[in-house]
């Protein structure tokens, strides 16, 4: 528990004090989403100096010209090392607003152009969705979700959110979702265990929107939890071949 509490102190203590140095290169650019490049880099370190070992597959995938949605599982604050090695450029993630008040990370997040919205005032947070629908096209801008909306450190997924899908469907732009493995082999919130230890990501193929409407939103994101969530269970049994698979849902 100790060395649990030491590795998770120093990660976020890292991280805020890496925002100080972030946060003057960034200024000078002023709120955009090139600055996600300069985080992208500040924060490429990180997994060495916990000895997370990431493999990615899939990356080709994000090499369209065109704007699209990334939708990512989401099990831990350590998703931001998976995150910041497979980020694309001009993407930016939706993060909860609570994000910008963390002293320095906030900053840092509202300089790198991170979109920040309400989850307990849904008209808000769909209003902000629909404003980056319209940034997207006009900007030329990816954007990252987690559709689970909240992380889930219970080995599987929960389920989806459709705020993202919407998103996709409204800019007719492309959703292309990314797996995560399973991170108990080397951390567990609840045993209090934080290891070395590896991490598959998979970046899956892209799911065309264009022609569809907001009736297909459900089915949509239906579909794309189902595709990650055998992803999920592939990559996760690849690491620990002898462990139970989640229990379905
Ligand atoms: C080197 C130093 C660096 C320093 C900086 C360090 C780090 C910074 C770098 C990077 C940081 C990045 C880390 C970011 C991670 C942050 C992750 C998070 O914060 S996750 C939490 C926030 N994200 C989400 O919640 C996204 C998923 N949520 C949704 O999509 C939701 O749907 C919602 C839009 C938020 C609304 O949620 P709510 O619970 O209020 O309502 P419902 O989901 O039930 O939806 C109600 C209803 O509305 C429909 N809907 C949803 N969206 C839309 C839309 N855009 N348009 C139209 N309709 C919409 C939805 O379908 C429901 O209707 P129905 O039930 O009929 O389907
Ligand atoms: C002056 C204020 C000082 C505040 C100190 C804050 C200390 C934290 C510092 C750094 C944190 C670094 C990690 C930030 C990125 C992680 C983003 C993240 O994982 O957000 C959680 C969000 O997805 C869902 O939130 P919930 O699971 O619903 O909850």
């Amino acid at each position: 528990s100790f060395r649990y509490f030491c590795k998770m102190a120093f990660y976020n203590g890292w991280i805020l004090t890496l925002a100080v140095l972030v946060i003057p290169l960034c200024a000078l650019r002023g709120r955009s989403v090139e600055n996600m490049k300069i985080i992208r880099f500040m924060l490429h370190h990180v997994k060495y100096l916990y000895g997370i070992h990431i493999e990615v597959r899939g990356l080709e995938h994000f090499n369209l010209p065109e704007p699209y949605v990334v939708v990512s599982n989401h099990q831990s604050s350590l998703d931001l090392l998976g995150m910041m090695e497979v980020l694309p450029d001009r993407c930016v993630p939706i993060a909860k607003k609570e994000l910008m008040y963390m002293g320095t990370v906030g900053l840092a997040c509202w300089l790198g152009g991170i979109i920040f919205i309400n989850r307990k005032k849904t008209d808000d947070a769909i209003g902000v969705m629909s404003e980056t629908a319209q940034t997207m096209l006009r900007d030329n801008v990816r954007v990252w979700v987690f559709p689970e909306g909240t992380r889930n450190h219970n080995g599987s997924m929960l389920p989806f959110k459709r705020g993202a899908f919407h998103l996709a469907v409204q800019a007719q732009v492309p959703v292309i979702p990314i797996v995560m493995s399973s991170y108990r082999d080397f951390y567990s919130k609840k045993e209090r265990r934080f290891t070395t230890g590896r991490c598959l990501i998979q970046v899956l193929t892209p799911m065309p929107t264009r022609g569809l409407g907001p009736e297909a939103v459900p089915a949509l994101t239906e579909s794309v939890r189902q595709t990650m969530l055998e992803a999920f269970d592939r990559l996760s049994g690849e690491l620990s071949p002898g462990q139970e698979p989640r229990t379905p849902q």
